[in-house]
């Protein structure tokens, strides 16, 4: 069977994650961008746990979803009483929802430590609730709790909880593995047996305290699982759970297997994004798929060999999952890296130019005194211009001057500053103030170019960091300061070094408004 079932738990496991809450109104938002994307179970969260879980439920009747079934979450009967008297069961069946999941226990370790009752008892919890779920609910989903744990420490019996979920009538049993810890080798003949002992449609519900949450996915896939639980961006409690981000697009372009539809599988990376930006989480570069530099290029062998063709060095084409092809500019540069930036600028280049290796031979030189143009690529294209001599001279700073006074003790320092700068034929001196030298020297240069290019006013800044750069000199060190500045179009980034802070930020500035003019010079 070539279709597996996509189960999300980003509202359910993924909200137990350090850190990861989400309003009610996220909750239904994300419900619908995962429909969006084609995944076939949303769990929306556990009813019997909270009131924000409640009116999910309630609220999320209200949404026509396109295919999703929408699923609630919750845990076997309590020990001393019925399915039809315990609140958590009726908190289930109360929330109406496409489909109920429950947890039950398979390790005997947790039946006598956590539940502290018998074995025999627990298959009655975990028979009595699926058999009275099944009569009150559509869909009923078992997820065996510790499952590769506990077959390791006693198979027989987790061999019998899967049975005891089987003759109740669930309509899928999930292989959990809820501590994270199992090792992909160790899957395959566990599952070979489960699939000897019930014939239930199977799932895999993994965690990644070992680092191997979506590796074991695949291979219980490989192995006949049908049905793949995770979240989205490996949210979830500890180190998170399996992350469908990396799930989707193994199972759909590596193994054959029908997910999402392809315009689905395109819109992976900016369904990533808007959900870090629901959980105000700053979006991990480095994630497989998604992520910035999942397919950003930097060393100058790599670079030259994408050009030639691009999956030298990418496994799989990024626009599939909605992602691009990057280079980076770093002294680990070639002259390949010096033509791909000179197209993306529309800057026309040849590599027999000699300027090409002379940008080159900057790029490392600057690097080697501090400076990093991987995140300011504006500083970048104002060199290579200024190289080419085809960068117009929009302004000229004739000298600045930056002043800190601290008139008494329990008083904050005031911080001023003043610039002469010259545009044309004119010189304009100025002065403001400022919170802090740095934001002072920028109103000033501001104030001084606005009255000659009024649109430097949309410049906001959006992130200032300083590095300081151990010089190997004793006591004296360089400091590099990289600043993003954007404007409602776009973001740019410009890098300055000094072995004086003010100076290091003055130059990121002034890269900063030149790059902006350049920019906006067609508009
Ligand atoms: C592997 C997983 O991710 S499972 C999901 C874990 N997620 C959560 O726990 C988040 C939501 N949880 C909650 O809101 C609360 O824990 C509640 C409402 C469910 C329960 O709260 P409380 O009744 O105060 O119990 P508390 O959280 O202290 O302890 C858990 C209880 O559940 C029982 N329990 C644990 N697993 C199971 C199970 N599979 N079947 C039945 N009972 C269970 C424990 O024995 C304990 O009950 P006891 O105190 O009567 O012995
Ligand atoms: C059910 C679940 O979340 C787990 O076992 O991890």
């Amino acid at each position: 069977m070539n279709q597996i079932k996509l189960y999300d738990t980003t509202l359910r496991d993924g909200t137990q994650a350090e850190e990861v809450s989400f309003l009610v109104a996220d909750k239904i938002r994300i419900a619908q961008l995962l429909d969006d994307l084609g995944i076939h179970y949303i769990e929306g969260g556990w009813p019997g746990s909270n009131p924000k879980d409640i009116a999910f439920f309630k609220d999320i009747k209200k949404v026509t979803l396109k295919q999703a079934k929408i699923a609630a979450f919750g845990s076997t009967r309590r020990a001393n009483t019925t399915p039809d008297k315990d609140n958590n069961i009726r908190t289930l069946v109360q929330a109406e929802p496409d489909t109920v999941t429950i947890f039950g226990k398979t390790w005997d370790f947790h039946v006598h430590e956590a539940l502290r009752i018998s074995l025999e008892e627990n298959l009655e919890l975990i028979y009595d609730s699926l058999a009275y779920l099944k009569q009150h609910v559509g869909e009923v989903v078992y997820d065996a709790e510790h499952f590769f744990d506990g077959y390791k420490a006693n198979p027989e019996y987790a061999l019998k909880t899967l049975q005891a979920a089987q003759q109740a009538g669930a309509d899928c049993i999930v292989l959990c593995d809820t501590n994270g810890g199992t090792l992909p080798h160790e899957l395959p003949a566990i599952i070979e047996q489960v699939k000897q002992t019930v014939a239930t449609p199977l799932g895999i519900h993994t965690h990644n305290d070992g680092e191997c949450a979506v590796a074991n996915s695949l291979i219980a896939v490989a192995h006949g699982i049908v049905h793949v639980q995770g979240t989205i961006n490996g949210f979830g409690e500890r180190c998170g759970n399996a992350n469908l981000c990396s799930i989707i697009p193994a199972l759909q372009l590596k193994m054959g297997k029908n997910c999402v539809g392809e315009g689905q599988l395109k819109s992976l990376r900016q369904l990533s994004r808007t959900i870090y930006e629901l959980a105000n989480m700053v979006p991990n570069k480095h994630q497989a798929y998604v992520g910035n530099s999942a397919f950003a290029h930097k060393g100058g062998v790599h670079v030259s060999a994408i050009q030639r063709h691009p999956e030298t060095y990418e496994h799989i084409r990024p626009e599939l999952v909605g992602n691009c092809t990057r280079v980076l500019v770093s002294d680990l540069s070639g002259r390949s890296n010096i033509l791909a930036k000179a197209e993306e600028f529309n800057i026309n280049l040849d590599s027999k130019d000699p300027v090409t290796l002379e940008i080159l031979e900057n790029i490392k030189d600057l690097e080697n005194k501090g400076f990093q143009f991987e995140g300011a690529e504006a500083s970048f294209e104002l060199l290579m211009r200024r190289a080419l001599g085809t960068l117009r001279n929009y302004f000229s700073v004739i000298g600045f001057r930056v002043i800190d006074t601290k008139r008494h003790e329990d008083e904050k320092p005031v911080s001023e500053a003043t610039v002469q700068v010259k545009v044309g034929g004119r010189i304009e001196h100025t002065a403001a103030e400022g919170n802090g030298p740095v934001n002072a020297l920028d109103n000033a240069l501001r104030k001084a170019l606005e009255n000659f290019y009024p649109r430097l006013k949309e410049i906001r800044l959006y992130d200032y960091k300083v590095r300081v750069l151990p010089a190997g000199k004793g006591t004296a060190s360089f400091t590099r300061v990289l600043i993003e500045s954007g404007d409602k179009e776009s973001r740019w980034g410009t890098v300055g070094v000094s072995d004086n802070i003010i100076d290091a930020s003055y130059h990121a500035l002034v890269d900063a408004l030149q790059y902006k003019l350049l920019k906006d010079q067609d508009n």
